[in-house]
């Protein structure tokens, strides 16, 4: 059976990064993406806007919606304190097989926990099943349809607490209207935009930063 582009990204990773360097996944994954394969990866532009943001709030706890191949999971990872932790929910059960093994490679792999399934089941059961009290960073990069309803569902869930740092991907390509709408016309929300690029394209995207206000 032919291969899928994730495991030749997987295969090309193994081959050509350096295991137990994070650093070096990231790099050979952007390699691989630029010049081989497009692939859905937050990338490096948008890769430091999210470094920069994730540098500034410190996080224990972290949460990402959309692991895809684990290229985002091991750029945060990189830059979290030893006991911190990334929790990262992936739908697709042959991205989270991906992820696991690229997360592995890069050796972080005591700090990140793949939890396999839909955002909406396993949000609820963050607390009691996986020991979450609130969540200190989220990246939103899933299904775009899935943002503001996810959103609404962390706060549901009081996951959310007095300065929790939401970041959330292509809010420009191919955009997430209804969760920009949501959180800028929300009080409980302060917003700040991040001009950006699609990832390994010239085509223009953007971030977009929503601290919960309590
Ligand atoms: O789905 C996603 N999740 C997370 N990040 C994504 C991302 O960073 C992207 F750049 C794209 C994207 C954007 C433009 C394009 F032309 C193709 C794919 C997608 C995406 C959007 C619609 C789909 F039908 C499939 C994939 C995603
Ligand atoms: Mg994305």
């Amino acid at each position: 059976m032919d291969q899928s582009k994730e495991q030749r990204i997987l295969n090309f990773v193994l081959q050509n990064a350096v295991r137990g360097d994070p650093q070096s996944v990231v790099d050979t994954i952007d390699k691989y993406c630029a010049q081989k394969e497009w692939a859905m990866n937050v990338g490096d532009e948008k890769g430091l806007i999210l470094d920069k943001i994730l540098e500034e709030a410190k996080p224990s706890t972290s949460l990402e919606l959309g692991t895809y191949c684990g290229y985002s999971a091991v750029r945060m990872a990189r830059l979290l304190k030893p006991s911190a932790r990334l929790l990262t929910i992936e739908f697709n059960p042959e991205f989270a097989a991906i992820a696991k093994q690229i997360i592995e490679f890069a050796g972080v792999q005591e700090k990140v926990k793949i939890l396999e399934g839909p955002s909406e089941e396993i949000i609820p059961q963050l607390k009691k099943k996986h020991e979450v009290d609130t969540l200190d960073f989220v990246f939103l990069d899933h299904w775009k349809e899935r943002y503001a309803p996810d959103t609404i569902l962390l706060q549901e869930c009081g996951l959310l607490r007095k300065g929790t740092v939401i970041l959330a991907d292509n809010v420009v390509c191919p955009g997430a209207p209804e969760f920009i709408n949501y959180i800028r016309n929300n009080s409980h929300f302060e917003c700040t935009n991040y001009p950006s690029h699609l990832e390994y394209m010239k085509v223009k995207d953007a971030m977009e930063k929503a601290v919960f206000l309590g």
